[in-house]
């Protein structure tokens, strides 16, 4: 139970707020200070100050419900703001596959509001694949010129999809065909527009979940979250999230939250730039890093990512249908897996849990009673052998060989120091005494477009020729294995 608490009548609660602790915010006197100190030892527990600031002080208490009664019990002599035992409790974020139609968007309203319990922060992925239409969209606005922009299928599609749901909510239905038509105009497709294209994708499926919930007569309060903190690089379409994003998103939900206890609504996947302060995204699949960053950001209980599948699967399903869901993860293990290839979570997804410590559930909007997949620090490893199998495809590959003899030293140094300079990220290396076979990450090459501009990956072999035979292999995959690593034997002895 996350539990924040005013005591001795302070005004303005912090958003410091961690699991697993409960903060006392108390004012800054010692003798109040004192009181709580003892109150706490009284009752076992241990305690500390962690912030001291200049009107107030955060006193962390090591376990959370004994002392909310020793306090409770002492409330006369201290004041307890009822509302503030309610906290954001955990984020729950559904995927376009979950809210992929208008009675989808109900079924979602009404797993939300299921848990009354539950204080959640939502986050909210644009409709089914329409991100996808929207950029193929885009990307034939420019050449079709401004009249036949309503001939686009995938733009018809979208529309067709919204528009019917729309209709029934009564929500303004302009703003996605302008956008389009304005690419029409400048005939030209920037990494900037693409973003700003796709975001609607996320504003209009918020208007509308945050409709039909309002229908239910429940209190929301939607926002987009390049206008709550979500602050980010300025590399559209793959843009990576800034530290100050933390404690802005935690001052925005957090105060919002304590004057007016309404469910938060949040876009994902958007961010705005730190400089250009224009829309980003966080590149494909990145809702459920907006969640896991709002996550650590109020140090919430739980990170729901709800999907259209019963969990992290031992494989692909869309390869192996009878694929079964993995009951435990670890962030470790959660993280190489979704870098490898597995498509059911975002690959930094995982980074703001695990420094947040805060455990993500991956469960199935269609199957909400399954139990789903929980992701952890740690896991019991010792009946682990193999947990799951993912291939990552149109990798490229690189066999770098020496072309000075045995046991000249400095080779391996010269080689990552030549990818250090033209900024490319190295996936898998296996080297020996004179060579090194390595993959380079496909999504930084296609973020910086060196797929397209051949003469950049030539680059890369004409720096790296200067020391070295190199083979350049492209459209190749990577097969990884999630195993635990005190039995790489077995594994290895069976998978080969
Ligand atoms: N190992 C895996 N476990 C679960 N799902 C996987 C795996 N590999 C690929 N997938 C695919 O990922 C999909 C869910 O991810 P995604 O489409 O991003 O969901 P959402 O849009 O709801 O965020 C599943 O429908 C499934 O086809
Ligand atoms: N809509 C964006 C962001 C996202 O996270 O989507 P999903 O949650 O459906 O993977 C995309 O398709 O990339």
């Amino acid at each position: 139970m996350e539990i924040a608490m005013h005591l001795f009548g302070v005004q303005t609660p912090q958003p410091a707020f961690s699991r697993r602790h409960l903060h006392c915010q108390l004012l800054s006197s010692q003798k109040h200070l004192h009181f709580a100190t003892s109150v706490a030892s009284a009752s076992g527990l241990r305690c500390r100050i962690v912030q001291n600031c200049r009107s107030w002080r955060v006193l962390r208490v090591s376990c959370e419900e004994r002392i909310v009664d020793v306090l409770k019990r002492n409330k006369t002599k201290n004041q307890i703001c009822d509302g503030a035992l309610n906290e954001l409790t955990c984020v729950m974020k559904f995927g376009g596959s979950s809210v992929a139609s208008a009675d989808r968007m109900r079924e979602v309203a009404d797993l939300i509001l299921k848990f009354p319990e539950e204080k959640p922060v939502i986050v909210l992925s644009a409709m089914g694949k329409t991100t996808n239409k929207l950029l193929l969209a885009g990307e034939k606005a420019v050449s079709c010129g401004i009249s036949n922009v309503s001939d686009i299928d995938e733009l018809s599609c979208v529309k067709e999809l919204h528009l019917r749901t729309m209709d029934e909510l009564g929500i303004d239905k302009s703003t996605v065909s302008t956008t389009t038509k304005a690419i029409a105009q400048v005939k030209e497709l920037t990494l900037r527009t693409k973003d700003y294209l796709v975001s609607f994708g996320e504003c209009i499926a918020l208007l509308m979940i945050s409709m039909i919930m309002t229908n239910y007569d429940t209190i929301i309060l939607q926002y987009d979250a390049f206008d709550i903190g979500f602050i980010t690089t300025d590399d559209f379409t793959n843009a990576d999230i800034l530290e100050a994003t933390y404690p802005a998103v935690a001052k925005r939900l957090h105060s919002d939250w304590i004057s007016d206890p309404a469910i938060p609504i949040v876009t994902g996947y958007l961010g705005k730039g730190w400089r250009s302060c224009a829309v980003t995204t966080l590149s494909r699949g990145g809702s459920d890093l907006t969640a896991t960053t709002i996550g650590k950001a109020l140090g919430l209980q739980e990170i729901q990512v709800w999907k259209d599948v019963d969990g992290v699967l031992t494989c692909d399903p869309n390869i192996y249908p009878l694929a079964e869901p993995v009951p435990h993860l670890t962030f470790e293990e959660a993280a190489e897996l979704a870098y490898f290839g597995a498509q059911v979570l975002h690959p930094q997804s995982m980074r703001p849990a695990r420094e947040g410590d805060i455990p993500v559930r991956v469960k199935n909007s269609y199957n909400p009673k399954a139990p789903g997949t929980l992701i952890t620090r740690s896991r019991d490893m010792s009946k682990a052998v193999l947990t799951s199998i993912f291939v990552k495809r149109n990798v490229t590959m690189l066999d770098i060989v020496s072309t000075c003899m045995l046991g000249q030293f400095g080779f391996l140094a010269k080689v990552f120091l030549i990818f250090e300079d033209l900024g490319i990220s190295v996936d898998v290396v296996a080297t020996s005494e004179v060579s090194i076979s390595l993959t380079l990450d496909p999504s930084k090459l296609w973020s910086r477009e060196l797929i397209q501009q051949a003469s950049e990956l030539d680059h890369v072999v004409e720096e790296l020729e200067k020391i070295a035979v190199v083979n350049l292999l492209q459209h190749r995959s990577i097969i990884s294995l999630i195993g635990n690593v005190q039995r790489s034997s077995l594994i290895l002895e069976k998978v080969l």
